[in-house]
This record gives C-alpha cells, structure tokens and sequence, in this order.
C-alpha cells in the first residue's frame, strides 16, 4: 500500500502494540496519519516519535488473542475505554501531576488486565479528578465526564453536552443555588449518542485532519495529546501497582512500563 501513489493518508486500526511501529512507517513514507487510540501499549516507543461505565462480556476478550494482554492491547478498561473520557479530561484540566490509583478484575476471566479501576488525578493548577473506569457495568451506562468548578459545572454524557450551569457573571450565593429552578439541563438530547455504535465522531475527525491537511495547519487531535494520555495511563498503572502516588514527571524521565498482576475480586464471577 505505501507503494501506491494514490495513497495520501494512512488510518492505522491494528491492535494497539503494532501502531507506532506501523504508524512510523506510514509518516516516513511520507503519507498522513491517522492512528487509532491508544496511541501504543508502549510510552518510550510513543515519545520517540514525537466516570466511566461499559460493559464488555467476557466473549469480547476472547474474540482475538491480542484482547486483554499487556503485550498488545496494553491495559483493559482504563485503556480501552476510558481512554476517551480521560483524553477529554486532560483536555478541560491541562496538565496532571501526579496520580493515586487502584485497579482490579472483577467480572472476566482469562485476562491480564483491569476491568475495573479508580483513580485521582492531580493537575498543575490544582484541581482534582476521579477517574473511574470499567467493563464490568452491565448493561453498560453512559461515559460521563463531569466538571464542577466554582462559578459553573457540566456534564458530558457519551458524545452530548446532558447539563451546563455557569454563573454567568452573577451572585453565585452564600450556599449555592442547589435545586431550583435556573439548574439549566441542556436540551440537545439528539447529542445522547451512543459511542460504540455510531461512527460520527470518527466522522468528524476525518473531516477535522481532512482540513488540516488541504490548509497545511494541525488537526485538533495530535501525537503531542496522546502521548499525555497514555503517560497519564502508565501512571496511574503504576500507581496502582505499587499503591504509591505517582508523579508524571517520573514516568516521562522513565518510561519503560512493567506490566503488573491485577488482582482479582474475592467473589469472582464465573462465565
Ligand atoms: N476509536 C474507537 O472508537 C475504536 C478504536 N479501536 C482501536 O482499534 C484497534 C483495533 O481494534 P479492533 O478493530 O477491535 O481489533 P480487531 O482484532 O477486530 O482487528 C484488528 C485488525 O488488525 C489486523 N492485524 C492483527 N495483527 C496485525 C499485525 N501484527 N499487523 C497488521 N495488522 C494486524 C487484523 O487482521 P486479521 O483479522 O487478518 O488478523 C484485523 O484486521 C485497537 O487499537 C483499538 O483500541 C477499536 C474500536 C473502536
Ligand atoms: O472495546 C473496544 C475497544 O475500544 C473501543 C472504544 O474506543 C470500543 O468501542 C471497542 O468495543
């Protein structure tokens, strides 16, 4: 294929552990890029180049032997599907510093990953996040991301703005404005999409690189934001297996990840 000449744009969808080895030899054959997240299982070869509930059944991991190992799907629910709601978080709250975690495998068997986990994230400016990531949430809810501050909070459910309330330069009150009426719910419900199923927000990002490159400028989404994510993934993996704090800083200065045993819940379910 990089052969063609026809060829202008690659779009890499191979299991995690083979895309920046494929990826990197789609840019030096001089083709654009658009690579599937995550962006690599493996940080040291990323930097070189440059609240959450589903539910997965446990014939999902067996579909491909690739599913739920460290090697190429590089971590479970935190990596595969909570990924996007915590790209979006970086994305809001800027740059994370630190991060506590703990992770487990509650509901599958025959995995080597989490599929289930919570996590605190700190950030530059001092705000704090959970973040909490599963596969094990039958039927399988919306991803939310919530964001409260104090003059405003809002609610992203799957691909939809479900709630907005901004003081809009008024007296926020002495105890806050909680049940009444000016609670602003967003009425756009045609926004409640359900991700796994509707191809409209890869959609738009063909359309938004599709863009950059007819006007030479740089998409919304680079290799720079997803480095960030899956550094903030390797930390909070690590954090989770050592029960310590982690700081970013720590596993930019040394990204090598060792893959860790998640442990599994007393009361395993057997399917
Ligand atoms: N952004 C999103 O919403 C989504 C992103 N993804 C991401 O896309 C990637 C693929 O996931 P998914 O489609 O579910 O996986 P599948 O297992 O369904 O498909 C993987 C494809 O890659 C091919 N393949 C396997 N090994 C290699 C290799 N070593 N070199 C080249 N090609 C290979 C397979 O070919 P063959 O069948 O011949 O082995 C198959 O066509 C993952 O990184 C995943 O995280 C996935 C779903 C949604
Ligand atoms: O679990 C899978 C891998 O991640 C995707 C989300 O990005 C899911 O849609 C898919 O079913």
């Amino acid at each position: 294929m990089l052969q063609d000449e026809r060829v202008q744009l690659v779009s890499v969808v191979t299991p995690t552990g083979t895309h920046i080895d494929i990826g990197t030899r789609v840019l030096d054959s001089g083709r654009h890029l658009l690579l599937e997240k995550p962006l690599d299982v493996d940080l040291a070869r990323a930097l070189g180049v440059a609240s959450v509930g589903w539910w997965r059944s446990q014939a999902y991991y067996d579909s491909a032997p690739w599913r739920g190992t460290w090697a190429q799907d590089g971590g479970g629910a935190l990596m595969n599907q909570g990924i996007h709601t915590l790209d979006l978080l970086l994305w809001f709250l800027g740059e994370p510093v630190r991060v506590t975690a703990s992770s487990r495998r509650i509901a599958h068997q025959r995995i080597e990953v989490e599929d289930t986990l919570a996590a605190v994230v700190e950030f530059s400016s001092g705000a704090l996040a959970t973040v909490h990531a599963t596969t094990a949430a039958y039927p399988g809810l919306a991803a939310r991301l919530q964001i409260m501050g104090t003059t405003g909070s809002a609610i992203i459910e799957h691909e939809g703005l479900s709630y907005l309330h901004l003081a809009n330069n008024t007296h926020v009150g002495d105890m806050g404005l909680h049940g009444a009426g000016n609670q602003v719910i967003a009425p756009n419900h045609a926004c409640h999409r359900d991700a796994t199923t509707n191809a409209s927000g890869h959609a738009r990002q063909f359309a938004d690189l599709e863009d950059a490159v007819r006007s030479g400028g740089s998409p919304l989404a680079t290799i720079a934001d997803a480095v960030k994510t899956l550094a903030t993934i390797h930390a909070i993996y690590r954090a989770a297996s050592t029960g310590v704090a982690v700081e970013l800083a720590e596993v930019i200065a040394s990204p090598t990840f060792s893959p860790y045993r998640v442990g599994a819940a007393e009361h395993h379910v057997q399917r």
